[in-house]
Parts: structure tokens; C-alpha cells; sequence
């Protein structure tokens, strides 16, 4: 379990992380999203203890990363960049991290195998494909056995291939038990890995709930219906109590209907349909809708409701144009970030 209690952290004028309280539970692959620059990566590195609240606080498991005597036992990360010594071989790599937490140099070939790097462990890490590498920076958030697994944007240039080993293996590592906190941009990715979203936006948080409940609370699912008999077929359903929205393009739309019920409907009618079409919501549109006010920066007229609606009240505007992206570490777990 991690805890975030009023979790800040301003960096010069800027407020990275504005006052978060969240927990993140076992058991369920929790995912982490928001706009660029929405504190994600500054919120994971305070919860490894690589960047210092200004204030609140991140417990793990109940306490605070630095009372924990081995923490790599606690937990592990996949961070954006990863600190790997490129001269040396993938095992020697990770045993130097295993010596150094008073690991066993058995557990190295045993995260090696998990990951699917054994046959490259001798080889220097400098000739590391992206994949090997994520591969890798995963053996080393394994290494201690970790409870609590935290991985910032783990599928970035990843191929299919490679995209579909993490997300198993996260899903895997939750149904163990472990506490799996992960933030992505792929939307359809986060759709079919994470059961929970946290959802934040300039530093805030905006939504702490299950992925069904937040596609269905900020987008629509609605069947699609075109016919060459169209002004009928909206007084049929319209007669039918239906709510129907008539698109520019000549398309009929109901929302939250069942399509048997609309097709057996036409045909009752001896209406001739072109198209039935289901359209369910999406993570994408209700992450959309949900940040469209809290986007730090964005094209204008770039980002809009997916549908009509009243706009939702997004955090106060930023305070000012922040300073370019920090400095990334790796999952070394020893250096703090500059600009503290
Ligand atoms: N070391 C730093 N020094 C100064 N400002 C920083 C530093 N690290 C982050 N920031 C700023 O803090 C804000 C939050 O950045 P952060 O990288 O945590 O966001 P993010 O949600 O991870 O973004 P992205 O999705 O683009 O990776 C941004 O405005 C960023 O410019």
C-alpha cells in the first residue's frame, strides 16, 4: 500500500504536485494518468524519495521510504531513464544493485529469467535494444521481491511484442498480491492493463476510482442507427420514449439503449436499416473530457469534450510558464534531483 497525504511540491514558482491525498491498494494495477506536465513523474520520485516534498507525505506500507531498511525489499521502479552501467554485462549490472542491498547473487539469474534476458546476461549493456533495456530496468525493480511495484510510462517505444509482455507481467504481479502503480499516455493500453485510475491535472488530483466507472461517468456509449427511412425511425424510437440525437452526417443517435431492442424495434416498423453500430466509450474520450481544463499546455481548440455538455471546472489556471522538464534519474535510488 502507498499512502500520499496532501503530497506537494513546488519547484521554483512552479507547483508540480499540489495537495495530493491517494492511496494505491494491492491486488489491482493501479494507473497513474494525466496531461504532460501533470506531476506524475515529480509524484512517482517522491514516492521513491528521489525528490523532497515541500510538504505532506508518501508512506509505504505505513512509513516513510527512509525508515525502511532495505527498501528495494519494499519496493521497486521502473523509472523513465534508466541509470545502467552501459560498460558492463546486464548480470553484473544487477548484481552490483543486489551487493549493495544485501541481496543474494542467486535472485540476479532468477529476475534475469522472469524478464527473458538470460541468454544476453553476459553481454554489455551499452548494445541493449529499448526493449532489453525496459526489460532490464525491469529485473532491477524485481530484484528485491518487491510488494510495491511503480512503472513511469514502462511502455514507451516498446513494439507490440514488448507492450504485451508488460502488461502481462503486471497483471500477473497484481494477482500475486502486489501493490502496481503504473502511468502510461497509450490510452488503449491503460484501458486493458489498470483496474483502477488515478487521475491528475496540474498537480491535483481529479479522480480516484475503478476504469469502468470513470469511462462511464466522463464518456458515452451509444448505438448508431442509419436508414434510408431516417425521419421515421427517430419518431419510432422517439415514440418509444428514446432519447435521439440526429448527426450532421444522417446518423441517428441513441444513447444507452440496447441494439437488439432498436433493430427488433425497426423491423417491427419494416424500417430498412443501413448501419446498427454499437459505439462504447472509451478510456481515451473520458480522459479527454475529464483534463480537458487542466492541460498544461495545448494547440487551441486542440482539446474539447468529445460530446455536448457543460464544460467541467478544471483546477486554476497555472501560475506561470514553468521551467522546461527537470533533470530524469534512474531507478539508482541514491541521487535527488537538481533544482531543490
Ligand atoms: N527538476 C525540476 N525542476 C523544475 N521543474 C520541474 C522539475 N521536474 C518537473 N518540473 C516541472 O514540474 C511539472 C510536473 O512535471 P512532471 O514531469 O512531474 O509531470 P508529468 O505528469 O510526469 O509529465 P509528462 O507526462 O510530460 O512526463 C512540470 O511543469 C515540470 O516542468
Amino acid at each position: 500500500m502507498i499512502e500520499l497525504a496532501d503530497l506537494t511540491k513546488h519547484f521554483g514558482a512552479t507547483v508540480a504536485v499540489d495537495g495530493l491525498s491517494f492511496r494505491v491498494r494491492p491486488g489491482v494495477v493501479t494507473g497513474f494518468l494525466g496531461p504532460n506536465g501533470a506531476g506524475k513523474s515529480t509524484a512517482m520520485r517522491m514516492m521513491l524519495d528521489l525528490d523532497l516534498p515541500t510538504s505532506g507525505s508518501v508512506r509505504i506500507d505505513g512509513r516513510h521510504y527512509r525508515e525502511l531498511a532495505e527498501p528495494l525489499k519494499y519496493i521497486g521502479a521502473l523509472l523513465e531513464a534508466q541509470a545502467m552501467h552501459g560498460g558492463r554485462s546486464a548480470y553484473n549490472n544487477l548484481l552490483c544493485l543486489a551487493q549493495a542491498n544485501r541481496i543474494p547473487a542467486s535472485r540476479v539469474g532468477e529476475v534475469l529469467d522472469i524478464v527473458g534476458l538470460t541468454a544476453v546476461a553476459r553481454k554489455k549493456v551499452k548494445g541493449f535494444s529499448l526493449g532489453m533495456g525496459q526489460r532490464l530496468g525491469i529485473a532491477a525493480a524485481l530484484l528485491g521481491d518487491p510488494e510495491i511495484l511503480l512503472f513511469d510510462e514502462p511502455v514507451n517505444g516498446l513494439d507490440p511484442e514488448g507492450i504485451h509482455w508488460i502488461r502481462n507481467l503486471m497483471k500477473q504481479l497484481a494477482s500475486e498480491g502486489r501493490t502496481i502503480f503504473v502511468s502510461s499516455h497509450l490510452m488503449s493500453e491503460m484501458a486493458l492493463t489498470a483496474d483502477h485510475l488515478i487521475v491528475i491535472g496540474q498537480g491535483r488530483l481529479l479522480a480516484d476510482t475503478s476504469m469502468a466507472a470513470f469511462i462511464q461517468e466522463n464518456a458515452r456509449s451509444y448505438v448508431r442507427l442509419r436508414s434510408p427511412q431516417r425521419e421515421r425511425l427517430r419518431d419510432v424510437l422517439r415514440s418509444e420514449g428514446f432519447t435521439v440525437i440526429e448527426t450532421d452526417g444522417g446518423a441517428l443517435e441513441v444513447n444507452g439503449a440496447a441494439p437488439e431492442r432498436l433493430g427488433e424495434l425497426a423491423a417491427g416498423h419494416r424500417i430498412v436499416l443501413h448501419e446498427l453500430s454499437v459505439e462504447r466509450a472509451s478510456l481515451e474520450e473520458a480522459f479527454m473530457r475529464m483534463t480537458a481544463g487542466a492541460v498544461e499546455y495545448h494547440a487551441h481548440g486542440a482539446v474539447e469534450g468529445p460530446h455536448p455538455g457543460p464544460p467541467r471546472p478544471g483546477p486554476p489556471p497555472h501560475p506561470g510558464p514553468p521551467p522546461g522538464p527537470g533533470p530524469r534519474w534512474g531507478a539508482g535510488f541514491t541521487s535527488r534531483a537538481e533544482g531543490e
